[in-house]
């Protein structure tokens, strides 16, 4: 079940259980589960909707509290953190994109990115070129002054990971990245992630329940109610081992 271990340790999990309790019913969503994440590498985290990957993501990135156990990313251990200190941490070493893109309407491409380097004290000229770097990687140069009503689904996906990219996160988590997006938009979103983990060493952690990803990912974690079910190491998709993912 445990795939051969890549670049360094960057996320842990040791013993972690949570449960949700609504009026009289309690849900038991993790259940003594344990794993390691690794730098460098794109880990996808498949399973039937409801088994938990969504509250797996958030405890590992520190938005949701576990009830038992502990976590660690980059060393520090979240579960002895506060909530400041935990804001913090996300702010300096975390990068997210959601499903949902949460772009503002009202903000150009360029805008929305330039906009957390400023909450990070990031001077504006300086905002201004990393927004600008990081909209070329994700192959948006063309399209930084536009907004998301004139972006397709794809390129405001690519927005969302321009700005998380442009913070340079140790940390990248993606819930359901390719969820709202048509095959081949979401076989580039997972293409970039994977180019991003490879480039910058980037820990990307991304959970979903569509099966096209699994080729797409370095390692893939099944899960099934609350437990890792499996650990697969995956072999390079053809596009990496040539050097022509986009
Ligand atoms: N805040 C909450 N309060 C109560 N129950 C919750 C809460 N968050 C999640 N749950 C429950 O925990 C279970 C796991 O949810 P979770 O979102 O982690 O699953 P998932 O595998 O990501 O599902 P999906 O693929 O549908 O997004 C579900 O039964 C869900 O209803």
């Amino acid at each position: 079940m445990s795939a051969v271990a890549g670049g360094a340790v960057t996320l842990r999990a040791e013993g972690v259980a949570k449960a949700f309790v609504s009026g009289r019913v309690r849900t038991q969503v993790l259940d003594n589960l344990s794993l390691s994440i690794h730098a460098g590498e794109l880990t996808l985290i498949s399973g039937p909707s409801g088994c938990g990957k969504s509250t797996l993501l958030a405890i590992l990135s520190g938005l949701q509290k576990v009830d038992t156990g502990r976590v660690f990313a980059l060393d520090t251990a979240l579960d002895q953190l506060d909530a400041n200190a935990l804001e913090r941490f996300r702010l300096l070493h975390t990068g997210f994109v959601f499903q949902g893109f949460n772009l503002f309407p009202a903000l150009s491409a360029r805008e929305q990115v330039e906009l957390p380097l400023h909450y990070l004290g990031v001077t504006k000229r300086e905002a201004r070129e990393r927004a600008a770097r990081s909209l070329e990687e994700v192959g948006l140069a063309h399209r930084m002054t536009l907004k998301p009503a004139e972006l397709s689904g794809g390129e405001k996906q690519r927005v969302a990971i321009a700005r998380a990219l442009s913070k340079q996160p140790q940390l990248l988590f993606a819930d359901e990245p390719t969820s709202a997006l048509d095959a081949a938009s979401g076989q580039v979103i997972i293409d970039i992630l994977h180019r991003i983990a490879r480039v910058h060493g980037t820990t990307v952690l991304c959970v979903s329940h569509d099966p096209r990803l699994i080729g797409h990912a370095d390692r893939v974690l099944a899960m099934e109610d609350g437990r890792i079910l499996s650990d697969r190491r995956m072999p390079a998709p053809i596009a990496a081992i040539e050097g022509t993912a986009s």
